[in-house]
């Protein structure tokens, strides 16, 4: 048996995420295991209602004499969101300036565990033995004596409103945290629209019933990308902006016209049809890669700024789009599918580009790439205010409105400060 270790255990588990299974799950399975290592929960909490995940974090945190703190979360990422939101409006005053390493062993008990399947891809030979394990294996690597934590990066999403708009950052703005994906257009619209299918189709499907629905609409808004200085001189930081090459397969520095004389500002002019961000994930579900290169393990340097891999797709860039009319968009809709699909097989779409006619082709010519494929530190996102759906912000599956006149503005972050967050991978 592996002795205990010096630090508090927290349980939470949502009996509402995805198939309703995390209770039976703990109490027949994971708790007996942690026992049976030595490991006693210090509390035990089977999620009430939405919100309830992070109340009860903050208030363990602010309780246990503990500085190293494990919580085994059996839930989807909406909930591990909940929590990290908490602990980030709680503040470093909330939780009385107390350096604490919060560290999340996850269960995949959610619909889509973006980040469970990020950290543990599913492997095409899988046989039944290994599907059985595959949710336990965050627990195992806490229950080893290997040092198997990963610290998480994460985006924060400031919700500027009109009258502050000129002021990057306004103290007192509303925020929300992601650790897996802060998305705009297609992406929030999806979002949006399956939550209300979620007690008929409680799988994945849901998703896609959402997205036949949103596929032809565009999008209306402003992007500014941009490359924050570092926090300690001399730290390693990416000089500006880059985007993806599908020649050279590799991030180059970005260069366009949109670029700033210095390269660390890019502003990006709609109408979009996708934009979408993760600091911690290549995929949302086990196949789903949409961030195929995405690379925060392990993280950058004390002191550089976290980065983000920021997946757009803008319909003005194919060669066949000349207006906005319906039946130009119903034609962008197949193009934009494509990019879809090929982002379930491994990641293909960073390497679409179009042909002369607007055809999207894979791998070969030398047209437009069909997706831009940013790495940055973070963005600005400024809807025009006669479109409403471009006010919809996803962060980790929730969804905000962005308030007509404002904006919202999103940041990578390599902690919270006082709270580290780090996974058991
Ligand atoms: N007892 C409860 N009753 C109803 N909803 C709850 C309860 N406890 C938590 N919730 C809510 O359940 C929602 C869904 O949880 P979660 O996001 O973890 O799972 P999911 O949506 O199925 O998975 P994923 O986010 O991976 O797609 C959360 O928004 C949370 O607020």
């Amino acid at each position: 048996m592996t002795p205990a270790k010096k630090t508090a255990l927290l349980v939470i588990c949502n009996p509402a995420a995805g198939a309703r299974q995390a209770a039976e799950t703990f109490e027949q399975e994971l708790l007996p295991t942690l026992r049976e290592h030595g490991r006693e929960p210090a509390q035990i909490v089977s999620t009430a209602s939405p919100g309830h995940a992070g109340q009860v974090v903050v208030d363990f945190l602010k309780a246990v004499p503990e500085q190293q703190v494990d919580v085994v979360l059996g839930s989807g990422d909406g909930t591990l969101h909940e929590i990290l939101d908490a602990i980030d409006h709680a503040g470093s005053t909330g939780l009385d300036s107390r350096f604490t390493e919060l560290t999340f062993a996850l269960v995949p008990c959610g619909t889509a565990n973006a980040l469970y399947n990020a950290l543990f891809p599913p492997k095409p030979e899988q046989n039944e033995d290994i599907v059985a394990n595959a949710k336990v294996l965050s627990i195992r690597s806490m229950l080893s004596d290997a040092n198997t934590a990963r610290p998480l990066q994460l985006a924060r999403t400031t919700f500027v409103p009109p009258s502050t708009v000129d002021v990057p950052l306004p103290p007192g703005a509303r925020t929300s945290v992601a650790a897996v994906v802060t998305s705009t257009a297609l992406h929030a619209s999806i979002l949006h629209d399956s939550e209300a299918l979620r007690a008929t189709h409680p799988g994945v499907e849901r998703f896609k019933l959402a997205a036949q629905a949103n596929i032809t609409r565009w999008y209306n808004a402003r992007a500014r990308l941009f490359v924050s200085p570092p926090a300690v001189p001399g730290a390693t930081l990416t000089p500006g902006v880059e985007v993806y090459d599908p020649a050279q397969g590799q991030f180059v520095l970005y260069k366009g016209d949109a670029a700033s004389a210095d390269g660390t500002v890019v502003e990006l002019e709609g109408p979009f049809a996708y934009f979408l961000c993760t600091t911690s994930v290549d995929r949302l579900e086990p196949t789903f890669r949409i961030a195929p290169k995405q690379c925060s393990f392990p993280p950058p340097p004390l002191g550089s700024p976290a980065t983000m891999d920021l997946v757009v797709v803008r319909p003005t860039r194919d060669p066949s789009v000349l207006d906005a009319s319906e039946q130009t968009r119903q034609a962008f809709a197949q193009k934009c599918m494509s990019v879809m699909t090929g982002a379930y097989r491994d990641g293909a779409h960073i390497n679409m580009r179009y042909g002369p006619g607007g055809e999207v082709l894979e791998g070969e010519g030398n047209g437009p790439p069909v997706v831009e494929y940013f790495r940055c530190n973070g963005w600005e996102w400024i809807p025009e205010a006669a479109d409403d759906a471009a006010h919809l912000v996803c962060v980790d599956g929730e969804i905000h409105h962005i308030q007509p006149g404002g904006k919202a503005v999103c940041q990578a972050l390599q902690d919270f400060g006082s709270v580290k967050i780090s996974v058991y991978a």
